[in-house]
């Protein structure tokens, strides 16, 4: 495991100080409300299972899978639903919490489609953003890190489903995905 890492980019010990910070401001933000925390499957299992204990605003959670990335290093654009939300989101406030913003694709199709839901309000919570990231059109409330245009894996972000175990955010080695 350790020689398909080029070297480690966010520590255990930094994501979980971020993680307070975020958490505390996300309390601030929602103080007399509840929130619908959804986590996006797989790769935001981590940071939502940290985050949300580190919350102490009521909530409820639920998740979605969507995918876009089969199993390379490239958004393919086109994003499909997985498995749908279970919960109704008339009136509520929901909280996207996702692993990674890259190409932002995926945010803002599925923003859009939260929005058409009826919810009071969505926004959104990423532990890592891209540069990419900034050419799409939406708001981003809370970020984690903005890390530059590499491939990362690690605290549930995966290449090929594999390394979303480990507890950093790391590099490929190139060798890894046969560079
Ligand atoms: O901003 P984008 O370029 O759209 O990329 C970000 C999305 O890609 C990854 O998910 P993926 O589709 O790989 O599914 P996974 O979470 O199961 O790994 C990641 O978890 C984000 O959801
Ligand atoms: O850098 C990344 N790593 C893992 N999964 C991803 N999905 C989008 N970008 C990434
Ligand atoms: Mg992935």
């Amino acid at each position: 495991m350790g020689e398909d890492l080029c070297k480690i980019l966010i520590t255990e010990d930094e994501i979980s100080s971020r993680l307070d910070e975020l958490a505390a401001a996300i309390d601030r933000d929602y103080e007399g409300k509840e929130i619908l925390v959804l986590g996006i499957l797989k790769g935001a299992v981590m940071v939502m299972a940290d985050l949300a204990r580190k919350m102490h605003t009521p909530l409820t959670m639920d998740w979605m899978a969507v995918s876009s990335y089969g199993s390379g290093t490239k958004s393919s654009g086109v994003v499909r639903i997985l498995k749908d939300l279970e919960t109704d989101l008339e009136g509520k406030h929901v909280l996207i919490v996702e692993d990674i913003i890259d190409s932002g694709l995926t945010l803002s199709w599925l923003k859009a489609n939260l929005e058409s839901r009826g919810p009071a309000s969505v926004e959104i919570a990423t532990l890592l953003r891209k540069p990419d990231a900034t050419t799409v059109d939406i708001h981003v409330e809370y970020v984690g890190f903005d890390i530059p245009n590499e491939f990362v894996v690690g605290y549930g972000l995966d290449y090929a489903e594999k390394y979303r175990n480990l507890p950093f955010v790391g590099t490929l080695a190139p060798h890894v995905y046969g560079g």
